[in-house]
């Protein structure tokens, strides 16, 4: 690309395509020729940076990295706007520090700020879009070329405009120097009024150029010398006519940057009126070729974007409709295959007319192709606009299509995989079921097995069975033999019993009688006998009778004494008996003399101190025999303490059979008695102990808590 013409030139054929179906431009295409323009207008910014600033040396072709690089500090933006108008931006010695160059591009973007002029952002200086920092920089370019051409065309032509009259926005401090401070604020009184200027170029309507004039406009463009010499008829005579509307942009540049330069050589700043008419009319065909192509690009742009969209609705549409079925996918899949290859041929041809286009760019022949082409251009235009139109429909169309058939796809995709879901859900189901089944089918069968071998067991054991039942059977049958031959040998024994009995029965008949014979025999015999026993206790009675009347006549109350002997620890000497009869005791009175001198006493009985327990009881023994007879009886010992009292009466201690007193000995005798005498009487027995001391009578066995002192609740009398 060498120039924005050629560009336009190119470009539009590019665009040309066969329909509005199948247009043969790629995406990558697009992208370069967006690229194209960036680099274009990178080159253009950097030619005029080099007009203003010689000694950078920008290169021409620079990347947006290295112009980044070169900007970012700040010093070389102060400079291009001290360049412009001298002075309007205090700038420090160089300094690489990273405070120095924010500082610097601070001041820039606040004097692009105070002139009203488009500016970008730190960022974008630093990571952000170069483009941004390009644009602003060609706007200053354009504003700063224009105006500054009218300010010439004014100055040089009235020099009657006042130099107090610019605003003071770039007066930020007070200059101590008159001189350099009314030299910033013509300046910046220029720039002011080249920023009132129109923006916008006025669109060329010139016919085609004259032969005779462009060759001055060549001779222009190719003068070697200074563009001051050239005269003001000859200027004139370009100006009028339209051979700048056919001059490369390349070579209007450089007119431009040539007569700029010629005027910075010069120092003075000034330049001659026709020069200025001419640069001023330079720059506005820059300008429109720039808006024309600018606005180009935005169609191309679009269209670009309406294709493309149009063609990633319908790949789009082949990926779905190749997704879909096995014969929608092959059916897709071959149209796509059909769209590659149409594809591929229509960059073969692009390439091919790419090729054509460029073996057919001459210099000579692209003027004329120019209006040519203008006229295809809007005609281009208006297919565009009625293919994009009709594109943005088909593409609305399609896109609903692709949207509904993808809104399909989705709820299709996603039964899909719902029914994949549920089909592995019920495969997996169906498989554990199956190895549950499985499972179940080999226990079943093991089961079965082993229940087969018990049943085949059983049968085993019931054949074997049956052969035992039936030798049982057998046996049973020998034993029922027997048992019938027992059987009948106890019927005939039996039979024969009967007969015995019979014979038995006479006996014992016989024998009843007999017995009944002897009984009444007996019955005689024991008459006597009976009337013998009556007698028997008629005469115990009165042998009672005897017993009882001897036993008062012995005497109702006996009085028996007895003579313990000395104890262990008593001396005999003191003993004061004297004589010892059967029924009399006589005893000394050492205090008394004479016949007084001794006392005799009576009694029934006297025992003395070797008088044995048996001896004394066989005197009492009588009165117990006569208490069963039914007389009262009491028996009870008298005397001083230590007499022998309880000796007599119970014995001593630990006694023996021989030493029991006259208590135990009749409670013996009572009970031998009333035993011998059961069958013909019944007696009842109960025992009282009572204390007699002090006179008092206490019962010694009472232990429910009833007094015990005498009148007793219940005495018993026998
Ligand atoms: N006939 C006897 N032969 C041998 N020892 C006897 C005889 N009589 C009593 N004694 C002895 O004399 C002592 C006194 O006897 P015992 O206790 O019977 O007297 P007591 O009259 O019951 O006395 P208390 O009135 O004080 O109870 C006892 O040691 C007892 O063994």
């Amino acid at each position: 690309m060498n120039s924005l013409s050629d560009n336009h030139g190119t470009d539009s054929g590019e665009l040309d395509s066969e329909d509005g179906s199948s247009c043969g431009i790629n995406m990558g295409h697009i992208f370069n020729f967006r690229n194209e323009v960036e680099a274009t207008h990178r080159m253009i910014l950097v030619q005029w940076i080099n007009g203003l600033l010689p000694s950078l040396c920008l290169p021409i072709n620079i990347m947006d990295d290295e112009l980044r690089a070169r900007l970012s500090n700040g010093y070389v933006l102060c400079q291009i706007l001290n360049k412009l108008v001298p002075g309007s931006v205090s700038v420090d010695d160089f300094d690489n520090s990273v405070s120095s160059q924010t500082e610097n591009v601070n001041k820039f973007l606040k004097t692009m700020d105070r002139l009203g002029l488009p500016h970008f952002k730190i960022s974008d200086l630093q990571k952000g879009s170069i483009k941004v920092v390009v644009d602003c920089l060609l706007t200053l370019r354009a504003k700063s070329l224009q105006n500054c051409l009218v300010d010439k065309i004014s100055t040089s032509s009235s020099k009657s405009e006042s130099p107090r009259s610019p605003s003071r926005i770039f007066c930020s401090s007070p200059s101590k120097e008159p001189k350099e401070d009314q030299k910033k604020l013509s300046f910046a009184s220029k720039f002011q009024r080249v920023l009132r200027g129109p923006v916008t170029s006025e669109p060329s309507a010139a016919p085609a150029p004259t032969h005779p004039v462009d060759q001055k406009v060549q001779d222009v463009f190719q003068l070697k010398g200074s563009y001051a010499d050239l005269s003001a008829a000859k200027i004139s005579e370009i100006m009028k006519s339209n051979s700048l509307d056919n001059a490369p942009t390349q070579s209007l540049l450089s007119l431009v940057n040539g007569i700029l330069e010629e005027s910075i050589e010069r120092k003075n700043g000034d330049i001659p009126h026709r020069l200025a008419c001419l640069l001023r009319r330079v720059v506005q065909e820059i300008e429109r070729r720039v808006s024309t192509q600018t606005e180009h690009l935005r169609t191309q742009n679009n269209l670009f974007k309406a294709r493309e969209e149009k063609y990633q609705s319908r790949i789009k549409v082949l990926d779905a409709l190749a997704s879909g079925t096995k014969e929608e996918s092959e059916i897709g899949t071959s149209q796509l295959q059909q769209l590659k290859t149409d594809k591929t041929e229509e960059e073969e041809k692009k390439k091919a007319s790419e090729d054509v286009i460029r073996l057919m760019k001459d210099q000579e022949e692209k003027n004329m192709e120019i209006s040519t082409l203008k006229q295809e251009l809007e005609t281009t235009k208006k297919l565009y606009e009625l293919q994009r139109s009709q594109l943005e429909a088909a593409a609305k169309g399609a896109a609903e299509d692709v949207a509904r058939m993808m809104k399909d796809q989705d709820d299709k995709n996603e039964e899909i995989s719902r029914l994949k879901q549920e089909l592995e859900t019920t495969i997996k189901t169906y498989e554990l079921r199956c190895s549950q089944l499985e499972a179940e089918a080999k226990s079943a069968k093991l089961e079965l097995e082993h229940k087969s071998k018990e049943y085949n067991h059983l049968i085993e054991d019931l054949r074997n069975k049956e052969a035992s039942s039936e030798s049982k059977y057998q046996n049973w049958i020998m034993k029922k033999r027997q048992y019938q031959n027992v059987v009948d040998f106890q019927f005939r024994s039996l039979q024969q019993l009967k007969v015995l009995w019979g014979s038995i029965k006479q006996d014992i008949t016989q024998g009843q009688s007999i017995y009944s014979e002897e009984c009444n025999r007996l019955g005689v015999n024991l008459k006597p006998l009976v009337d013998a026993t009556e007698k028997y206790h008629v005469v115990l009675a009165e042998n009672r009778r005897l017993f009882n009347e001897v036993q008062e006549l012995k005497g109702n109350i006996r009085v028996y004494c007895r003579i313990r002997p000395f104890i262990s620890g008593q001396k005999e000497k003191r003993s004061i008996v004297e004589h010892i009869g059967e029924n009399e005791l006589v005893v000394a009175n050492p205090s008394r003399q004479g016949k007084d001198a001794f006392r005799s006493f009576k009694f029934n009985k006297v025992y003395g101190p070797a008088t044995t327990q048996v001896e004394v009881y066989s005197d009492i023994q009588p009165f117990v025999r006569s208490v069963l007879d039914g007389y009262n009886v009491c028996i009870f010992a008298y005397g001083q303490t230590g007499s022998g009292k309880t000796y007599t009466m119970s014995g001593p201690n630990n006694a023996t059979t021989e030493t029991l007193g006259v208590n135990y000995r009749a409670l013996n005798d009572l009970f031998s008695i009333l035993k011998s005498r059961t069958s013909t009487f019944s007696y009842e027995i109960g025992v009282q102990m009572v204390e007699i001391y002090n006179e008092q009578v206490r019962d010694l066995l009472l232990t429910d808590g009833s007094p015990r002192k005498y009148p007793f609740p219940r005495i018993m009398a026998n």
